[in-house]
């Protein structure tokens, strides 16, 4: 069990000591005064070793006396009470939200997703969204199989006969070129607006080149080389902009309901009628944001326990405050969030599966984020087949159990236009 590695004494905590001292040998002794604030926050919890103390963490199931079993069978906790939060009443809903003034416009609905509907959501992200049409990391590489990755895995793991070798898409006879494989790349970006659309649009988005060092890879291990899927519009990663040439995504309509659900359950007077914030020229939009807000693009994240996501701004949106509804699933995550820059120390909070962060607003909205650790161990009993009680329904769970031992997916959902807004339109010569 991994968590093993927060006792001292243990096989696990001395080699994570071991590997600690090997790997900080030769590191300068001033190394940690040249990092910002936000990068020495993303080494503390990235850490193996010293196992992260989480005593600064906010962990607002810890204030919530109905998960206290979750909590205990998660093995981590964090402290409700270690960053200010105000808890306001959710509309048409017994349950609360969580505003953190340290971060005007953040909103955090723990466990607003029901336990079933965890396992809904995580069964449609594996098995019916991270497939074509929609775009994966795995694609630009490789000739995947049409049913999807995770469909071929499925026929796979009780017969080995069907865990086929997917083929690179790079033929060996290409000429060498470097193109990266792996986590998302950063790259820097304009952010986008109204104002700079039509230049977004104009700027050029070759196809990303397939990696010549690809090799032909069984399912069974590229299913866990699957990084992210596109949801809604077409994301071009090298230009950190949206690829409108490629036609508009669809939403799925069920998630497109948690999202809204989420949305229209938040007071947002509660939450934006005192700010201070400069919303623009048009000034604050948060009074529509019942009739306006319309998803139309996101990522489903899928984090092995050791991927991170580094610290980034999500930019590339033209409506810059519209909420973006961001739901944990699987093991639980470090979810950092600071200020217009990386020079801000940035606030550390727990997030558990079927918790929802909504970021909002001009302040949030442009708030560097990020997620330094996936805390190994932390799947709840919920999503294990131990808590099923029928024989068919266990089978039938054990798969995406096995898989969500070890990970977490995260499900990323934006507004990229107003309401109403038709970007072929805009965009075509007049
Ligand atoms: O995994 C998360 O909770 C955050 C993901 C994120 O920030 C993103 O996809 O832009
Ligand atoms: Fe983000």
């Amino acid at each position: 069990m991994s968590s093993s590695v927060l006792l001292p004494n243990t096989p696990e905590y001395k080699k994570a000591q071991r590997q600690y001292f090997k790997a900080t040998k030769n590191r300068p002794a001033n190394i940690d005064q040249q990092w910002t604030p936000f990068r020495a926050a993303e080494k503390h919890f990235k850490a193996r070793f010293p196992p992260p103390d989480l005593s600064s963490v906010l962990d607002l199931a810890a204030a919530d006396d109905s998960r206290t079993q979750e909590i205990i069978d998660g093995h981590w906790k964090g402290s409700p009470t270690s960053i200010e939060s105000v808890k306001v009443p959710l509309k048409g809903r017994s349950s609360h939200a969580y505003i953190i003034p340290a971060i005007p416009g953040l909103v955090i609905l723990p466990s607003f997703i029901p336990q079933e509907k965890q396992a809904s959501l995580v069964r449609w992200s594996l098995s019916r969204h991270a497939r074509k049409p929609n775009d994966t990391n795995l694609d630009v590489h490789y000739e995947l199989p049409e049913e999807g990755l995770w469909n071929s895995w499925l026929k796979a793991r009780t017969d080995p006969d069907k865990d086929i070798l997917v083929q690179p898409k790079a033929s060996v006879s290409q000429p060498l070129q470097s193109f990266p494989v792996g986590p998302r790349q950063l790259v820097n970006n304009e952010p986008a607006s109204l104002e700079t659309f039509k230049t977004i649009s104009a700027t050029p988005k070759p196809p990303a080149a397939p990696s010549p060092t690809a090799q032909p890879t069984p399912v069974s291990s590229l299913v866990h080389k699957m990084r992210w899927a596109n949801i809604g519009w077409f994301y071009h990663w090298g230009t950190k902009q949206y690829d409108f040439t490629k036609g508009k995504g669809i939403i799925d309509p069920e998630l497109k309901s948690v999202c809204d659900d989420a949305v229209k359950s938040v007071n947002w007077e509660r939450v934006h009628g005192t700010s201070s914030a400069d919303w623009g020229p048009h000034g604050p939009d948060w009074q529509t944001w019942d009739q306006t807000y319309e998803p139309d693009a996101g990522i489903v994240n899928f984090y092995q326990e050791k991927d991170t996501l580094m610290a980034h701004v999500d930019q590339s949106e033209v409506c810059a405050t519209s909420p973006l509804v961001s739901i944990s699933l699987g093991n639980t995550a470090v979810f950092l969030i600071g200020g217009l820059t990386r020079d801000t120390a940035p606030v550390p909070i727990l997030l558990r599966s079927g918790d929802i962060v909504i970021m909002s607003g001009p302040a949030c909205r442009r708030a560097y984020h990020g997620i330094p650790r996936i805390l190994e161990g932390s799947l709840p009993r919920h999503l294990r087949v131990e808590a099923l009680e029928k024989e068919e329904t266990k089978e039938e769970w054990k798969p995406y159990e096995e898989y969500l031992r070890t990970s977490r997916i995260n499900i990323n959902v934006r507004q990229v236009f107003p309401r109403g807004f038709d970007p072929y339109a805009e965009s075509s010569p007049s």
